[in-house]
C-alpha cells in the first residue's frame, strides 16, 4: 500500500485543511507506511505529529528511523530535511489520509454502526450474531471487548479503545477486506468524535440507543452539552438512522438526523405501549416481553408502520442473557439485522445464543441465590440492573458486590450511592481499578452517600474476599450482582495493569467452596 504526496496534497486541500507544505518538488514521492508513533516506522512512513502527549523528539526518532514526510500543525525544526504538510487539524488529516492510504476500505465493507451511554458492545454482538449466519461468519467486529477483523483466530484481539484512532481504524477495515469480511459492526464512542477518529466515515446504518450523563470530566467531555453533541455526529454521517424513540433528549437526536437523513429512511423503535404525545413521527417497531426463565428473555418484534412492513423481521425472539435493557438493545440489533436484508428466521437463529463476556453472565446456585457477573458500572446501567431484578424476581433481597475506578469518571460516584440506596439491601464496596487514588477513600466517598436505613453497608477492599463474603451471606432467593469488572483480568494499580483472576472465575470458585458443587456460568 502507498500514497503519493500528491495525493495527500489534492485531498487536504479538498478539505481545506492545509496551511503550508515544504515538499521542494517530490511530489510524486511515494510513502508506504503512516504511523503516528515513532516506536512504529519503517522505511518512507507518513509520520502524524499528534496527541497531548506529543513531544518533537518523537519526530526525530521517526525520522531516523526512515520516516520521510510529516503531518503537523505546526513546523518542527526536528523535522529538517523531511517533507512538511502542516494542517489546520491533525487528527483530521490523519483520518483523511489514513482512508486513502488503506484504499477506503469503508467502500467494501456494509458498516453499522452503534452509540449511546449504554448497550454499544451488548447490540453490537447482537447484531453480529446475526449478520454472521447470512454471510457465513463474515462480519468484523470492533468492540471495546474484543476486534474481530477475520475468521482465524489471529485476527480476533482485545481492544484497547471502544473506537480505535483513525489510523488503527482504517488499518482494521482494510485487514477485515481483505480477509473476505462483507459486514462490520462497531461501536463509535463519543470520544471518537471528540478526537475526529472517525472523520470523514459514513455508515451505511447508524443507530442511537440513549443518552444519559456520562464521561464528563478531566480528558473527555467538559458537560453534558458536550458530551451529547459529539454523540448526535453518529447520525448526522450516517445514511439510515434507527432511534430508540424512548431516549432522553428525544428532539436534538431526531432533529440530528434530519440534517442529512430524510425521515423515509430513518427508523424509531420502543416498547410496546410506550407514547410520546408530542412525538410528530410514527414509532416504526414495538417490541414487547414474553415469558422468561431464570437463564433466557423470550421477546416479539412487530411492525408498526407501512414503512417498516418492508422488513421482514417480526416475530418471537429469545436472548441467552437476562435483563429488560436486552430487550431494547435485541430490538436495535434486529432492525439492524432487517435493513441488512436478514429475515426473521436468520435473525432469531442467530441471536439465540450470543453471549458476551462479563455481561449479564449468571448462575443460579442450590443454596445461595441467583450470582450475576455483570459490566454495570454507572448509574444508568445499575439502576437498569436492579430495577430488573426487583422486577422480575418478585422483589428479591439485592446484595450488590462494586467499587468505583480511581482518577477518572469521579462524577460517577453520587450516581453508584443512589442507586444502591434506591434498589440495594446490601453493599460491597470493594476495589475497582483504583489507579493512583487510595481505594478506602472511593470506598468511604460513595458509602458517605448511602442512606444506611435503607441499604447496609460493608466496606471490604479485598475484591475476592468481598465476592466470597456476599454469596456466602446469601440466601436462596437472593440476587448477587457482582458489578463493574465484567470480565476484566487486571486491576489497574498506580499505573500497571495488577493480574486479577476476574469476577467470573472468582465467583465460579466462591460457589465450588461454599457449596461443594462445580458451577459454570453461562456464556
Ligand atoms: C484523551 C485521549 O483521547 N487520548 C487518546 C489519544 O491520545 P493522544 O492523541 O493525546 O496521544 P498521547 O497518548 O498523548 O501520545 C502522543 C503521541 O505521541 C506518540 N508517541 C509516544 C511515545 C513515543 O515514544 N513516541 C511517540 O511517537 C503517540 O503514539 C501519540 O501519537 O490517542 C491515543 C491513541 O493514539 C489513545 O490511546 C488515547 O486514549 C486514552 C488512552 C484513553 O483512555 N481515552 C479514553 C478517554 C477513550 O477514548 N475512551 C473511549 C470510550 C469512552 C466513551 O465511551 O466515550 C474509547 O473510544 O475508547
Ligand atoms: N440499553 C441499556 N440501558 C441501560 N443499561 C444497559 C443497557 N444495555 C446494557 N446495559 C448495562 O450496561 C452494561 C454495559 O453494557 P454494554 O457493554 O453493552 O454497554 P456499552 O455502551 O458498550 O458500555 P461502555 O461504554 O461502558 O463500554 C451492561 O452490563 C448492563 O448492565
Amino acid at each position: 500500500m502507498s500514497i503519493s504526496l500528491n495525493t495527500c496534497i489534492l485531498i487536504l486541500k479538498e478539505h481545506h485543511l492545509l496551511k503550508s507544505s515544504a515538499v521542494q518538488d517530490a511530489v510524486a514521492t511515494k510513502m508506504e507506511y503512516v504511523s503516528y508513533d515513532s516506536r512504529d516506522i519503517q522505511t518512507n512512513t507518513l509520520f502524524f505529529c499528534k496527541g497531548a502527549g506529543f513531544r518533537p523528539t518523537y519526530l526525530s526518532m521517526a525520522k531516523d528511523n526512515g520516516a520521510i514526510c510529516y503531518v503537523a500543525e505546526q513546523p518542527f525544526p526536528e523535522g529538517k530535511g523531511m517533507h512538511a504538510l502542516i494542517v489546520r487539524d491533525v487528527a483530521k488529516a490523519m483520518a483523511l489520509l489514513s482512508a486513502a492510504f488503506f484504499r477506503f476500505p469503508q467502500d467494501d465493507l456494509f458498516v453499522v454502526a452503534f452509540t449511546g451511554t449504554k448497550g454499544k458492545t451488548t447490540s453490537a454482538y447482537f447484531l453480529k450474531g446475526m449478520l454472521d449466519q447470512i454471510n457465513g461468519g463474515r462480519t468484523a467486529l470492533l468492540s471495546s471487548v474484543n476486534d474481530i477483523v477475520g475468521t482465524k483466530p489471529e485476527d480476533s484481539f482485545k481492544s484497547s479503545l471502544t473506537t480505535p484512532e483513525s489510523l488503527d481504524l482504517f488499518r482494521d477495515m482494510r485487514r477485515a477486506v481483505d480477509n473476505g469480511m462483507t459486514h462490520l459492526v462497531m461501536e463509535v464512542s463519543s470520544q471518537a468524535y471528540k478526537k475526529n477518529r472517525v472523520f470523514g466515515l459514513t455508515y451505511d446504518l447508524g443507530f442511537f440507543l440513549n443518552i444519559s450523563p456520562d464521561h464528563i470530566g478531566p480528558n473527555e467531555h467538559p458537560n453534558f452539552a458536550d458530551y451529547l453533541h459529539c454523540k448526535l455526529q453518529l447520525l448526522v454521517n450516517s445514511r439510515k438512522c434507527i432511534i430508540n424513540a424512548e431516549t432522553d433528549h428525544f428532539d436534538e437526536v431526531y432533529a440530528a438526523a434530519t440534517t442529512t437523513t430524510n425521515p423515509d429512511s430513518i427508523y424509531l423503535f420502543a416498547r410496546e405501549g410506550f407514547e410520546n404525545p408530542n412525538l410528530k413521527t410514527s414509532i416504526d417497531f414495538r417490541y414487547a416481553s414474553r415469558e422468561s426463565d431464570l437463564r433466557e428473555t423470550s421477546f416479539k418484534v412487530y411492525s408498526a408502520s407501512d414503512k417498516a412492513q418492508s422488513l421482514a423481521i417480526g416475530g418471537d425472539y429469545t436472548l441467552k442473557m437476562l435483563g429488560d435493557f436486552n430487550q431494547t438493545n435485541g430490538t436495535a440489533a434486529i432492525i439492524g439485522a432487517g435493513l441488512a436484508g436478514e429475515g426473521h428466521d436468520d435473525a432469531a437463529k442467530g441471536i439465540r445464543n450470543v453471549t458476551i463476556p462479563g455481561r449479564m453472565q449468571t448462575e443460579m446456585t442450590k443454596e445461595h441465590g441467583m450470582v450475576v457477573v455483570d459490566y454495570a458500572h454507572n448509574k444508568a446501567s445499575m439502576t437498569a440492573l436492579m430495577r430488573f431484578m426487583r422486577k422480575e424476581f418478585d422483589n428479591p433481597r439485592i446484595i450488590v458486590v462494586v467499587g468505583a475506578p480511581g482518577d477518572k469518571g469521579i462524577s460517577r460516584r453520587p450516581g453508584f450511592s443512589e442507586s444502591l440506596s434506591e434498589y440495594a439491601d446490601k453493599a460491597y464496596l470493594t476495589t475497582d481499578d483504583p489507579g493512583f487514588e487510595d481505594p478506602q477513600s472511593i470506598a468511604e466517598e460513595i458509602d458517605a452517600g448511602i442512606d444506611h436505613s435503607r441499604c447496609e453497608v460493608t466496606i471490604e477492599l479485598d475484591r475476592q474476599k468481598a465476592i466470597h463474603e456476599a454469596i456466602s451471606e446469601a440466601g436462596k432467593d437472593d440476587v448477587i450482582l457482582i458489578c463493574g469488572k465484567g470480565a476484566d483480568s487486571f486491576q489497574k494499580i498506580r499505573g500497571v495493569d495488577t493480574p486479577y483472576p476476574s469476577d467470573i472465575v472468582v465467583a465460579q470458585n466462591a460457589i465450588n467452596e461454599i457449596e461443594g458443587t462445580s458451577a459454570h456460568f453461562n456464556g
